[in-house]
């Protein structure tokens, strides 16, 4: 059997595999904000959206960079009492935006997660880091990547009582995992999937560099994404055309690649014919050391 290990967290000391912080109930998400925060959330709204999710102690929410048009997301368990928080694919320029928007919400941010080293943007979690360096990087061991944590599938991420569980998904990039919300009785219903570019809404990442393989991320949706249960929530780290949540059961139904046949699907990702992403070598080394490329350079 598979052995799964904890990645827990708990104030003050941190201890990678030991971490743990208490129990909790459900989730009011505007009973946690503080009045003088109110401004400032309402103008965070023009560039954020939230979902949230009626039987959960999840505080949510799925921000925006627009240049790489990225996904960042905000996940905290805010019936904990030190309100554990982390960040799904953080970009570098918006993580001022990604701090202030967690201070004002009162959250202790403690990991700073990436789906796989991207290609289009640097990771916001070294700027994230120089600023809060109690923040630990996150990352999967496949993508050959340094980060604080190195994820492997069936690992746990926690943050207070609630955990997002790894998935390998390669085939966009050799290290691509899916972060999936727990499945328990205190964990958010219907779960959620970070898909990063495996699963794009009615879209997938492409498989032309870093690795992928069109073979392979037919077989990683198929057996580690279109498994879950259909209600679950797809949220991807990059929409191009305006949507922001699909569901599995959805993209099941008429996601134009993924209901195609293996060989369809081939020949479909063989004839994209994308031009190569503008950032690719600046972003691939710096999210290779996850975004810590100023540290590493002067270390060396
Ligand atoms: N034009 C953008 C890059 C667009 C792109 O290639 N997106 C990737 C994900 S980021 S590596 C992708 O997989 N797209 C799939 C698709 O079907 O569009 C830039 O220059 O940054």
């Amino acid at each position: 059997m598979m052995s799964i290990r904890l990645l827990r967290y708990s104030l003050p000391s941190f201890n990678n595999h030991q971490i743990f912080i208490g129990n909790s109930l459900f989730f009011n998400s505007c009973c946690s904000i503080p009045k003088a925060s109110i401004r400032s959330l309402t103008k965070m709204a023009s560039y954020s959206t939230l979902t949230s999710s009626s039987s959960s102690r999840l505080l949510f929410r799925q921000l925006f960079e627009k240049e790489s048009s990225t996904y960042t997301y905000l996940l905290a368990d805010v019936d904990h009492p030190q309100k554990p928080a982390l960040l799904v694919d953080p970009v570098d320029k918006t993580s001022d935006r990604d701090l202030s928007l967690i201070k004002e919400l009162g959250l202790k941010l403690i990991y700073a997660i990436n789906t796989h080293v991207h290609a289009d943007h640097v990771t916001g979690t070294g700027t994230i880091k120089s600023k809060d360096p109690s923040v630990q990087s996150i990352i999967s061991k496949a993508s050959c990547a340094k980060a604080d944590l190195l994820v492997e599938p069936g690992d746990k991420i926690h943050f207070g009582d609630l955990f997002l569980e790894v998935r390998a998904t390669p085939g966009h990039t050799a290290g691509c995992v899916t972060y999936v919300t727990g499945d328990g009785p205190n964990q958010p219903q219907p779960r959620m999937a970070f898909t990063g570019d495996a699963l794009l809404i009615r879209g997938c990442g492409r498989t032309d560099f870093q690795g992928g393989s069109s073979e392979q991320l037919y077989k990683s949706v198929h057996s580690q994404i279109f498994t879950l249960p259909k209600d679950t929530y797809v949220y991807p780290a990059h929409d191009y055309k305006g949507f922001t949540v699909s569901t599995v059961a959805e993209e099941m139904q008429y996601n134009p690649r993924l209901t195609k046949n293996e060989e369809t699907f081939k020949g479909i990702m063989a004839n994209l014919n994308l031009a190569y992403p503008k950032m690719i070598d600046v972003a691939v080394p710096a999210n290779m050391v996850c975004g810590m490329q100023d540290i590493e350079s002067k270390a060396s």
